[in-house]
């Protein structure tokens, strides 16, 4: 009956009480930029063991708030009118993904997700293009959402750079001029919708390709596979918490000492599953042209790492633009070759790729 119950929405429904969560370490951004030693090295301890960790007072929720509604308004465009932006299977990722252009496991299974990514060098250098045109929405908005939240966001992650580099005994500056905004690079924010009543992976098994990321939500499906196990981990949506993870780019420079774990998203678990899923994150990566190796020459700790890694591991012999295409270009379903399942059957997509 009408007035005797709360209608129910995204926002009121909780997260279950009875899935596997990981309980991630919780930093506070604001203890970081004191230099507080312990949080310090509660820092460092996540980003070495899991590379995950939740990210409280960061200072992003007006930001993050006005990206949930916006990138909610863009995502309600007309199709026709994002596959103007749709992305294509050439390995560029700045723009719209449609649903269904991803494969989110090796049988070639379609996602369910969108994707608009919109380059921090676009945002930056807005109303100037650097790299391409968005809807109109992503236009509309620009100036007053996309741009003030990733000018914050890349600025918490610029202090994360700062801290791992000490850690990591770099020369001060070393991960600041290999992220320098100033010039091309991979950085994004991207805007993600999952619709409700799924019950396959939205977006599959990975690692980040870039160095750090912040990921914002509001309804559960984001999980995680702590090291050494074979189990998948909710990572439980607290609200004004951010979630924070290293990606492979970082992993790479520091042969491995920062972890870039992999993780997924499934449909939100529970009565969760009802609504559409938003997720809304910024990424920073590093400039476009440059090489990808483990910063040996500068930190013997470094070197120490890649000395008993595998040959090649840390060495990809790519620049970052070259790590970034190739990445998405293989997540293309079009771009994978022979679907082939463990009983050698084919699937739809195979042929002629
Ligand atoms: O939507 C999420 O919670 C995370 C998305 C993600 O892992 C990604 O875009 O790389
Ligand atoms: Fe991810």
């Amino acid at each position: 009956m009408p007035g005797l119950t709360a209608p129910l929405s995204a926002s009121t429904v909780p997260f279950p009480g009875d899935v596997p969560t990981h309980p991630l370490l919780v930093i506070d951004h604001s203890l970081i930029q004191a230099h507080d030693p312990e949080e310090l090295d509660r820092l460092w301890e996540a980003a070495t063991q899991l590379g995950f960790w939740y990210l409280k007072n960061h200072g992003l929720d007006e930001e993050v708030a006005r990206m949930f509604d916006v990138c909610a308004e863009a995502m309600d465009l007309p199709l026709e009118e994002k596959m103007r932006f749709e992305i294509g299977d050439d390995g560029n990722l700045f723009g719209y993904k449609a649903r269904g252009t991803i494969a989110t496991d090796k049988n070639g299974t379609r996602d369910n997700v969108e994707f608009l990514d919109i380059a921090q060098d676009d945002a930056f250098s807005w109303p100037v293009v650097t790299h391409r045109t968005y809807p109109s929405v992503v236009t509309t908005h620009m100036a007053d959402t996309f741009t003030p939240f990733m000018r914050k966001s890349a600025a918490v992650n610029a202090i994360f750079l700062t801290v791992f580099e000490t850690r990591l005994g770099l020369p001060a500056g070393t991960f600041a001029a290999l992220h320098d905004p100033a010039r091309p690079n991979g950085g994004e924010a991207r805007c993600i919708r999952t619709p409700p009543h799924q019950n396959s992976a939205g977006v599959g098994a990975h690692t980040d390709f870039g160095s750090l990321a912040i990921v914002n939500n509001r309804l559960g499906g984001l999980q995680v596979m702590p090291p050494g196990t074979d189990q998948w981990l909710y990572i439980k949506p607290v609200p004004g918490y951010a979630i924070c993870n290293i990606g492979d780019t970082l992993a790479i420079f520091s042969a491995g000492i920062l972890r870039s774990n992999v993780h997924r998203v499934m449909p939100p678990p529970g009565a969760q599953s009802q609504f559409p899923r938003y997720s809304v994150s910024f990424f920073t990566r590093p400039g476009s042209d440059i090489r990808l190796r483990a910063l040996c020459e500068e930190s013997s700790l470094i070197a120490e790492a890649a000395a008993k890694a595998p040959e090649g591991l840390y060495d990809p012999g790519v620049t970052a633009r070259e790590w970034l295409m190739r990445r998405v270009r293989n997540l293309r379903r079009k771009n994978r070759e022979g679907w082939l399942d463990s009983q050698g059957t084919e699937h739809e997509g195979a042929k002629g790729h």
